[in-house]
């Protein structure tokens, strides 16, 4: 955000936001929260078509799981493949994207004082047989990650026998507990980084997302 416009920002008056304050709500209580229709169908189609071409131009990479180990190991663990989004760059398409995570960002920031200070994100692909075995988003070495937040791209008519579910993995009165969340279209789901193990279930039709996380500094 420029200048200029964060200085305008602070001189709206606050105006609570009951979707913003469901999901820290569920942050609070759950560590994940999930939200349908965080994107309409209109945003969805864009971001999609927007990753297509960029696919499609072989822009994307085999994702790595860390530089030690090798692309075996790392098949075995994740087969998906992804593509880091510049926010300097942003196309029309990724504006939209953007414009609604600041807003989410500035909302958590001001209320919760969660000091979020960088993102990043990235659109991944999962082709036809891939998963991500089950992990924890700072295994990276990265305990700057405070929240994840994955944004499903996939068509309208995703169904549940497709696969590509992302397994949560919660605690309940220390009992363990498993929250499946199947990447409908427009869907958002939002978790505590450091918090929550998770994976996604093998897919049988490709599988389209951005993935993303909100950091401290
Ligand atoms: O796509 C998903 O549902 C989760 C992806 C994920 O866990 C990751 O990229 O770290
Ligand atoms: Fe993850």
């Amino acid at each position: 955000m420029v200048n200029t416009e964060l200085e305008l920002f602070e001189q709206i008056e606050f105006k609570e936001n009951e979707q913003y304050e469901a999901i820290i709500q569920d942050l609070l209580k759950n560590k994940y929260s999930v939200i349908d229709d965080f994107f309409s169908a209109e945003e969805v189609g864009l971001l999609r078509a927007s990753l297509m071409g960029k696919y499609e131009e072989d822009d994307f990479k085999k994702a790595a799981i860390g530089n030690k180990i090798n692309e075996v190991v790392a098949k075995s663990i994740r087969g998906d493949f992804i593509l880091w989004i510049n926010e300097a760059e942003a196309g029309k398409a990724e504006k939209i994207y953007f414009r609604k995570i600041n807003s989410l960002v500035e909302y958590l920031n001001r209320t919760c004082f969660m000091g979020i200070l960088q993102k990043e994100f990235h659109y991944a692909v999962y082709p036809e047989g891939t998963f991500y075995k089950r992990h924890l988003d700072t295994f990276q070495n990265d305990g700057r990650r405070k929240l994840s937040m994955v944004c499903y791209l996939n068509t309208e008519n995703w169904k549940p026998e497709n696969g590509g579910e992302l397994a949560i993995y919660t605690e309940e009165n220390g009992v363990e507990k498993q929250v499946d969340v199947f990447p409908y279209p427009g869907r958002v789901v939002i978790f505590e980084s450091q918090e929550l193990e998770h994976e996604v279930k093998p897919v049988k039709v490709p599988r389209y997302s951005i993935t993303g996380w909100l950091k401290t500094r």
